[in-house]
């Protein structure tokens, strides 16, 4: 995409969520998140690169004990819809035992957060916890449910706050969808 054509899809996006009403919503789930794993001395794992800015503003808002790592996978590298699951880094820590959550910034289909989990399980973790900003509501889902889910949204392809479109907007304060998609 050219700069303008990034600039076009900002003014022509829906702004489903501004940046006062994911902030509240953010400050929900930390609050909701302290509740269950404040002794729990977590295992943080954020999922690259959508989650940096949910996991950031998050882990703030966390006054408890964590250790934070990151894995990077992605399925939808650029595109509108999700291919197979791409693992680029799994986590550096070791996994057994420990409790972990997982943060993201979108539950849409579950493919990935599955795999993920599925993984720290097999990994020998105890405890799997997840949380993601957005989770879409639509029927093509696995069934897999996030334990912390800040806001809901229609089935519209998202951008802001740590989601792109085409690689960029991961910056938007607000939670936008394209326009006619
Ligand atoms: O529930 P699913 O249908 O599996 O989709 C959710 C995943 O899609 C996005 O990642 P993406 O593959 O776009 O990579 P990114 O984090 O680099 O944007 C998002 O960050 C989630 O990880
Ligand atoms: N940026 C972005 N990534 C996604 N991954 C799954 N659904 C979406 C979406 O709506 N937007």
């Amino acid at each position: 995409m050219n700069i303008e054509t990034v600039n076009q899809t900002l003014s022509e996006a829906d702004c489903l969520y501004d940046q006062q009403q994911v902030e509240a919503a953010l400050d929900k789930m930390a609050a909701a998140m302290t509740q269950v794993l404040k002794n729990s001395d977590p295992l943080v794992l954020c999922v690259l690169t959508g989650a940096i800015i949910p996991a950031g503003h998050l882990l703030t808002r966390l006054n408890f004990p964590m250790q934070i790592d990151y894995i990077h996978a992605t399925r939808y590298a650029g595109e509108t819809s999700g291919g197979e699951l791409n693992w680029q880094v799994r986590p550096s820590h070791p996994l057994a035992g420990r409790n972990i959550l997982i943060i993201d910034d979108i539950l849409d289909e579950g493919i990935t957060l599955d795999a993920i989990m599925a993984h720290c399980r097999a990994e020998g973790a105890s405890e799997v916890y997840s949380a993601v900003l957005v989770e879409k509501q639509h029927d093509r889902k696995n069934g897999l449910q996030a334990d912390f889910v800040g806001l809901r949204t229609d089935d519209r392809y998202l951008f802001g706050y740590g989601m792109d479109y085409k690689g960029y907007l991961r910056n938007a304060p607000g939670i936008y969808a394209v326009k006619g998609l």
